[in-house]
Parts: structure tokens; sequence; C-alpha cells
């Protein structure tokens, strides 16, 4: 089966962790950074994660690199395009691109700047290429609190415009969502949609709290509701659907390899699931590459990869309009 040449949906993806590493040694040498090296493999092998992550925490540390050098409207916008690019050159269709505007405030960078440029780099590949996408907003949950509503308020003003969800993303505590429920409100309130990170790292609990506590409509990974039958049940009743992204859960080892992930018995039995990149550049991989793999490993049909795809299509967080572009693509 050919791949490469499947439509496909990305609607979990990381801007700082999906840049070129040759665009980490334009970037650095036209802002004058300078770089542990210039040789591209070298950059690259830095950027990836190691397969011997011990957990989530190590995979957070390859994020430093490319950060330090998105921190110029002209960096974010290239970035974005870039990502467009790569992807829409491999046959995905829509991809959401989520990244935390508040990493990128290093250099004086005022949050609606550093949208707006993420959301003209993805409108210019827009109308290059034949790919539509959107972006979501990600709080690091480790980071303070007091500007989150600054980075809600911002992305206000893009809503419906390049701009579609709020995310909470980063190392993953037990319990976690009960200190984010006013935030998430206020997000809901202005017109975002909600997707959180949960069950990655941490419990299964976090999952049924992400839904019932901040009214989370997607999961980013959500692994851990395996054995924790509250969250699974919430989950599959309320058609929450769960956004995986394997080679990411080995890394991270949210799962101790591809095949004890829970993806195809998911599937099977109901619960929605998509799949994913995560992070291009810091996973070593592209959507070719994710959905090569899970095909193969659980020997899933082209009926079902397409089921998947119209998981996909029914909750990405885009217009009617291009949902029904995307149904095009199904035989
Ligand atoms: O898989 C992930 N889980 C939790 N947080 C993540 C993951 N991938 C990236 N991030 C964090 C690191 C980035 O700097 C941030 C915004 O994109 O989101
Ligand atoms: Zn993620």
């Amino acid at each position: 089966m050919n791949h490469f040449d499947l439509p496909k949906i990305d609607l979990h993806c990381h801007l700082d962790g999906s840049v070129r590493p040759q665009t980490i040694i334009d970037l650095a040498r036209r802002q004058q950074l300078s770089l542990p090296s210039e040789d591209v493999e070298q950059i690259k092998s830095l950027m990836i994660a190691p397969e011997t992550c011990q957990n989530l925490d190590q995979y957070l540390s390859r994020f430093d690199l490319p950060l330090s050098v998105m921190q110029t409207e002209e960096a974010i916008e290239r970035i974005s395009f870039e990502l467009f690019e790569d992807a829409a050159l491999e046959n995905v269709k829509y991809l959401e691109v989520r990244f935390g505007p508040l990493l990128h405030m290093q250099k004086g960078l005022e949050l609606e700047q550093i949208i707006g440029s993420a959301v003209r780099g993805m409108q210019r590949a827009e109308q290059q290429y034949d790919i539509r996408g959107n972006y979501i907003l990600s709080i690091l949950r480790t980071m303070p609190k007091d500007r989150i509503n600054d980075v809600i308020d911002a992305g206000t003003r893009y809503l419906g415009k390049g701009v579609v969800a709020f995310d909470l993303a980063g190392s993953e505590r037990s319990g976690f969502c009960h200190e984010f429920i006013p935030y998430a409100q206020y997000a809901r309130d202005k017109g975002f949609r909600v997707t959180i990170h949960a069950g990655e790292q941490g419990d299964g609990q976090n999952v049924h709290d992400a839904v019932a506590l901040l009214g989370a409509e997607r999961i980013g990974h959500g692994i851990h509701i395996k054995g924790h039958p509250d969250a699974y049940h919430l989950v599959k009743e309320q058609s929450v659907a769960l956004e995986t992204c394997p080679s990411s859960n080995v890394q991270t080892k949210a799962v101790t390899s591809l095949a004890t992930h829970p993806v195809k018995a998911f599937h099977k039995d109901g619960v929605l699931i998509t799949i994913n990149t995560d992070n291009r550049t810091v996973s070593n991989t592209t959507m070719t590459d994710e959905v090569r793999k899970v095909m193969a490993e659980f020997g899933l049909t082209l009926e079902e990869y397409f089921e998947i795809y119209r998981v996909s299509v029914d909750n990405a967080f885009a217009s009617d309009q291009v949902k029904t572009e995307l149904l095009r693509h199904l035989p």
C-alpha cells in the first residue's frame, strides 16, 4: 500500500517540535545565535528525542533548541509556513498545529504578534498548497498562570480566522485539571474549542477530569483510559476523540512498544481514535510514517484507515465547508 498517497489529517502536531533542522541553522545565523553545531545531522540528532528517553519530561527537554530561534515574527512565520508545506507535500489535507505563545516572548514579542505570525505562515502555505489548517493555543501546565487569560484574549482576535482551540500541554501531574477550571471556562466562553493533553504520562483520572471539569471535546493521547473504567466509559459515551501519536507514545514511555499501543483495541471497541504526529522533528516522524506503522503493526485494512480518517474529519475543529472538502477524499 502507498501510505504517502493516502489523504491524511493531523490533529495533533506541535509547531516547536516540528522545525526543520536546516531552518534552525539558518535562523541562528541570521539572529547571530551560537549553536552547539552547524552540521545539520548534528542539529537533527540534538532535536530528536532519543529512544532511551525515560519519560515525558526528558522528551520535553528537546524543545529548548528550537524555541531559542523562534523569538521573532519572521522566524515563527517561516517555521509555520514550512510545517504546512512539509505536511502538504506528503498529502496531509488538513493540519491543526499547536504551540505555546508564552514560550515565544523571550525577546520582547507581544502575544498578538506571536499568534499573528503563526497564522500568517499557515495562510501563506494554504494559498500555495492543497492543505487547510488551524491553530490551537497551548498553555504549559508548569508555567505561572497569571498570563493564561492574556493568551486567550490575544487569540480571540484570530478566532475563526486561523485559531480555533485551547490546550494544556507539558509535564502531566495527577489531578492537574482542578487548577485550570476557570481558565478553560474563560476560553470556552470566548468561543474556543477545547482539547487537553491527558492520560499520556499521567493517569486515566486526568482524562476523566479533562472531559468532566474542563469540557475537553478531544484528548491529546489519552492512552491511560486503558485500565481506568470511569474514564474509558466517559470518553466512549461522550464521543470524545483521542488524538493518538504512536511514535511519540513509544518515546515518552506512555506505552512500552508500538505493539502494546491500545489504538487498535480502542478503535475496535468503538472509542474514537485519530492518528497524529505530535512532533515531526522531535519524534522523527511524518504522517506517512505514523499511518504506515499503525497499519502494519495492527494489520489495518484500507477500509479501517478511512474509518479513522472520517473520525478525524468529524472531530476536527474545522468549518463545515472544510469538512465537506475533506470528506471528498473518501473513496
Ligand atoms: O506530547 C507532548 N505532551 C505534552 N507536552 C508536549 C508534548 N509535545 C510537546 N509538548 C509541549 C512542549 C512544547 O514546547 C509545547 C508547545 O508546543 O508543548
Ligand atoms: Zn502533544
